[in-house]
């Protein structure tokens, strides 16, 4: 990096108009880079808000139609599916998680059927579908992994017979990439893709996640045997490769902004796909703040966004996603 001495260099010539700064914008955020998570029920023409995520609603597959028709038009890429299950069907050995006609994979086979042209990212991760609200299989107290894996494996398959484009593992159980891949390549899915949730931390910010999902009640404990220590980097970077090597096609990094500092090494370590999740705490935080007139909306969601673009992501997980598109696209 070369710096005249000042005043031969005066940084601010380059800040004096808006056509100077566009010009020497070094990042930029689009419609194209953003996937919106979305949540579904059972039942018909019915919705309900989320207390903890101002502005965010569950909704019955017809009336989640429409909204992911308007995403499309908006040009939105890739919708994520979350269901919200009801408690009776959650059980100690998730069976519901792999019916081929759960709410998830009616959810699926609905959106492919009304907006062919958008992407529809899964879930899988046994919470939603488990008694104890784990993402993984619970025996003795324990999470064991490799029945989970073998669980996690018929849930993928059952969301790619349903038509689903990019699976989303989000269980950070291990070895569960390579089972997936080598699932989807026998049962002749070779073009759905896979976007690993690599680096997964045990985070505070899923807190309004669950309840929308439902699994707050549920859950026992917490879940720091299998997501990842806040306090680690190295190890997102070792995970990102494993996944990498088992076949994933992207990777991600969660929860987002308080770990922009992964997204960057991720990215200039591997150079692959790299998306990030802006969470629900993330998006509670900030739509909580809009509310009470403490910061404004448009600007802060726009910055946060970019900031993940300036992070090395090619893309970002977001709940603002329908509210971004619409400023972005003029
Ligand atoms: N495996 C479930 C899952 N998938 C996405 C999120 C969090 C998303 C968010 O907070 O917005 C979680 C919660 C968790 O791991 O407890």
């Amino acid at each position: 990096m070369t710096i005249a001495p000042f005043p031969a260099a005066r940084f601010r010539r380059l800040r004096r108009s808006d056509a100077l700064r566009r010009l020497t914008t070094e990042t930029t955020l689009s419609t194209d880079d953003l996937i919106w998570p979305v949540f579904v029920r059972e039942g018909q023409d019915a919705e309900d808000p989320i207390a903890s995520m101002p502005g965010v609603t569950r909704r019955t597959i017809d009336r989640l139609l429409p909204q992911v028709e308007e995403a499309a038009q908006l040009g939105i890429p890739a919708v994520c599916l979350f269901p919200y299950i009801e408690p009776g069907l959650k059980t100690e050995a998730c069976e519901a998680a792999w019916d081929p006609d759960n709410l998830s994979n009616r959810a699926i086979r609905a959106i492919k059927d009304a907006v062919p042209d958008i992407a529809v990212m899964t879930d899988v991760a046994l919470d939603p579908y488990n008694a104890n609200g784990h993402d993984g299989i619970v025996r003795d107290g324990e999470i064991v992994n490799d029945e989970t894996v073998e669980a996690l494996v018929r849930m993928t398959l059952a969301q790619a017979e349903a038509g689903a484009d990019i699976i989303g593992p989000s269980d950070m159980m291990d070895g569960r990439i390579g089972a997936m891949r080598a699932a989807l390549e026998r049962d002749g899915h070779h073009g759905v893709s896979i976007m690993s949730y690599s680096a997964k931390y045990a985070s505070a910010f899923y807190g309004p996640f669950r309840d929308a999902v439902g699994a707050s009640g549920a859950l026992k404990g917490d879940k720091k045997t299998y997501q990842m220590n806040p306090a680690n980097s190295d190890e997102a970077l070792r995970l990102v490769e494993r996944d990498l090597t088992e076949g994933a096609d992207m990777v991600m990094v969660k929860p987002g902004m308080p770990y922009l500092d992964i997204c960057r090494r991720v990215k200039d370590s591997f150079g692959a796909p790299t998306f990030a999740y802006q969470v629900s705490g993330e998006y509670a935080m900030m739509a909580g703040a809009v509310e009470r007139g403490w910061l404004d909306g448009d600007r802060v969601m726009l910055e946060s966004l970019l900031a993940f673009k300036r992070a090395g992501c090619d893309g970002i997980l977001t709940y603002f996603a329908p509210a971004a598109a619409r400023i972005l696209n003029g």
